[in-house]
């Protein structure tokens, strides 16, 4: 992949997109093609293949996905099931049908078994049950990783695929019930501090564990993948960098010099109550995260006031 390659970004509005998009734009590239979601729904498989058959990209990055919290994923299951399976399927067969040369899947740490062994290792996948709250992704999900190996195996198509775990930054949906919580709780204490409110609500115990990493280091891995990674199997990607719900609510509370009271609404699901992912994989391909969690929620705290003043 150089300067030159028909890049295509699907959903590069999105949190991954717009910092994919940002990464390839700071490195040079100058043939992205970029479709909104008005322009382009890539649910219509008519649609995309005629895009395909017009466009003809080099290297796809699909970072166009139905993505919501906790919330969202266990209100919305038939949309995260139904979009997500013909987003993904649309984009995959037509890319390969096209002659893209590359194409990076994004998979999740969240459709990982619910209780299997931590770190989480590649193959754990489908060795357990799903977590309730977000199954119906991650079938999907996992449905679309299946399909990257299986146009792998028959068609030599080179199909990689990611294993983010959760990731913050710049860009996020920062919706008040259907983000995550990363984005939820910036939002929400941002905005008690501003209209002085005492106390501000966290969703469940406070207790679950969650590994965050910057979405600009996820951009630099997705980049680093597509350039020297095409092997069938998926690869985690992670910071290591593990807090709970409770310390990550009240760092944010102190970037934000927000001095009221964090109260925890346990009528709210936790969710898993851990997926911290290991990341020996992408190590042993020479790649770590840089942007620590700290000076991380800092930046795009910084970047959301910004938008919202
Ligand atoms: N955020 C996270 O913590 C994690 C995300 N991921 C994965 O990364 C990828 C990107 O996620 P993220 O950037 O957070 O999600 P966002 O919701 O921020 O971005 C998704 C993008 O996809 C677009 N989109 C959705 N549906 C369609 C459609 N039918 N046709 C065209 N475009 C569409 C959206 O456009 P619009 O908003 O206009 O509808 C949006 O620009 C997903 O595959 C997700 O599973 C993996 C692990 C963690
Ligand atoms: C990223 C990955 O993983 C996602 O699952 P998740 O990690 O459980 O998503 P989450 O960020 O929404 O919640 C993390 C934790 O945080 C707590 N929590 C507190 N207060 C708020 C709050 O105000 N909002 C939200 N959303 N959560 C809150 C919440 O109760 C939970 O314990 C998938 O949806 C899927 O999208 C996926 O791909």
């Amino acid at each position: 992949m150089n300067s030159d390659s028909r890049i295509y970004v699907a959903g590069h509005r999105g949190l991954v997109g717009s910092a994919i998009v940002r990464r390839l734009q700071a490195d040079g590239a100058a043939n992205l093609i970029l479709r909104t979601h008005h322009e382009l729904d890539l649910v219509d498989q008519a649609a995309v293949e005629a895009f395909f058959a017009i466009e003809q990209p080099e290297y796809v990055f699909l970072a166009a996905a139905k993505v919501g919290g906790i919330h969202a994923n266990s209100t919305y299951p038939a949309e995260f099931i139904h979009d997500n399976l013909a987003i993904q399927t649309n984009v995959i067969h037509s890319a390969w049908k096209h002659g893209t040369k590359k194409l990076l899947f994004l998979g999740s740490s969240c459709i990982y078994p619910r209780d299997c062994p931590q770190p989480i290792k590649e193959e754990y996948l489908l060795t357990g049950p799903l977590e309730q709250t977000n199954e119906w992704y991650a079938v999907a999900k996992i449905a679309g990783l299946k399909m990257c190996q299986a146009y792998h195996r028959q068609y030599g198509f080179d199909a990689i695929v990611a294993m983010p775990t959760n990731l913050y930054g710049p860009g996020d949906n920062y919706h008040p019930d259907n983000s995550h919580v990363v984005p939820a709780l910036i939002r929400r204490i941002h905005d008690a501090k501003i209209t002085a409110t005492p106390r501000v609500t966290i969703w469940g115990s406070g207790t679950p564990l969650r590994e965050f990493l910057h979405v600009e280091d996820l951009a630099d891995a997705a980049l680093f993948l597509m350039q020297y990674y095409n092997d069938e199997h998926p690869v985690n990607v992670g910071s290591g960098q593990e807090v709970s719900i409770a310390e990550l609510a009240g760092a944010i509370a102190d970037a934000v010099n927000y001095e009221g009271e964090l109260v925890f609404d346990t009528s709210r699901p936790d969710g898993t109550p851990r997926k911290r992912l290991n990341i020996d994989r992408l190590d042993s391909l020479g790649w770590r995260a840089r942007i620590a969690l700290k000076p991380g929620l800092e930046q795009t705290i910084n970047a959301f006031a910004l938008t919202t003043s």
